[in-house]
């Protein structure tokens, strides 16, 4: 199959890398540079308690869910509900929570502003909701360990060593990572059925956990086909964020993806996605300068060339920390947040206050 038309998602058995390690590396590598996404299928990670906490937390009233507001939070790290969130200028059905790993906050005056984006998240009270919170993360810690590991491995498979981004990363306790937790609606009869958008993650890796049985996400092959991911048990949906692909000169491919309302009488979807961040002081693209990969693998990356898709283009990356990347998407996705905690920054970029219509990406 030639790269510029997948039809499907390649499948990696996480069993396979103790069994034969130049097997799975040699799939990982077909997949980071010819599709950008993958299923993983029986990794280390207990997904059926997150699974089984989800309605719970939209089953909460009203208030209490709307006490959770991301408004609060200068961390961006919180409750956002329906009909708030924009892509490419259209309604994005989905309810969602942004949790994120435990991290202190470590800003102080004088030190960049998007240091500030990383810091403790809003979750419901365990009055409210036993359990729940102990479980996600557990679950944030067990996703971030297979994401550290998974790492590596991306590395090895692109030619270089193991430890090969290690500088990219804080040290142990000093990383934050972002989950959401999101519920699709189903669509009502007549109306538009975009659960989400089509976009990138600007991140590193992300992994996504399809939490219910209905389809919905699909990804944009190079001819801009859209390609149907439905849920499979046991797995991991991996894909590599504008981040990665920045750090990695293009090599591995962030791919164009969005979701599609269920349909009606099906019931909700939802989703668990887990987004990996590197240090926010890198710069992207001055980091990918120091890494020298394997001529076969440049080629590789040459003969595929790149996609044309329905998705907004980065190429912030090139000079800007990482961090202010992360902070500049979540003032343009949330700029009532925005306005409230960042107003200089909210300023700059909305000179006109609050738009009509913001995008999610
Ligand atoms: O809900 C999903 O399946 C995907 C969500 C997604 O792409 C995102 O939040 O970036
Ligand atoms: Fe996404």
């Amino acid at each position: 199959m030639s790269s510029a038309d997948f039809t499907s998602i390649p499948i990696l058995e996480y069993g396979l890398l103790a069994r034969d390690r130049a097997a799975f590396l040699s799939q990982l590598r077909h997949a980071l540079i010819h599709v950008g996404f993958l299923y993983l299928r029986g990794a280390p990670v207990d997904t059926t308690s997150v699974i089984a906490q989800i309605p719970r937390v939209f089953a909460l009233p009203q208030s209490s869910k709307d006490a959770l507001s991301m408004r609060n939070s200068e961390h961006f790290l919180g409750y956002t509900n329906l009909g708030t969130e924009f892509t490419k200028g259209a309604l994005d059905m989905r309810e969602q929570f942004d949790f994120a790993t435990p991290h202190q906050n470590e800003w102080k005056e004088g030190d960049p502003e998007y240091l500030r984006l990383w810091g403790p998240a809003q979750w419901p009270s365990d009055e409210e909701l036993p359990g729940f919170r102990e479980v996600v993360e557990k679950f944030y810690v067990d996703t971030d360990v297979l994401a550290h590991d998974f790492t590596g491995l991306v590395v090895e498979a692109l030619g270089l060593s193991h430890d090969a981004l290690s500088d990219f990363f804080e040290p142990p306790g000093h990383m934050q990572h972002r989950g959401k937790i999101i519920k699709y609606p189903e669509v009502k009869e007549g109306a538009s059925n975009q659960g989400v958008g089509p976009h990138y993650d600007s991140g590193f890796l992300t992994f996504l956990l399809q939490a219910s049985e209905q389809r919905g996400l699909q990804v944009q092959n190079f001819a801009g086909k859209w390609i149907d991911v439905p849920p499979l048990a046991d797995t991991f949906v991996v894909n590599i964020g504008k981040g990665l692909e920045a750090l990695t000169s293009g090599i591995a491919l962030a791919t164009s993806h969005r979701v599609l309302s269920p349909p009606p009488g099906s019931g909700p979807r939802y989703s668990v996605p887990f987004f990996q961040m590197i240090a926010q002081r890198v710069v992207l693209g001055k980091a990918a300068a120091s890494l020298t990969f394997p001529p076969d693998v440049l080629a590789e990356r040459d003969r595929r060339g790149n996609p044309t898709t329905d998705s907004v283009n980065y190429t912030e990356y090139d000079t800007t920390p990482a961090g202010e990347v992360a902070l500049i998407g979540r003032i343009k996705s949330h700029p009532d947040v925005a306005e409230r905690h960042y107003p200089q920054l909210f300023k700059a970029i909305f000179p006109q206050g609050l738009p009509r219509e913001v995008s999610a990406y």
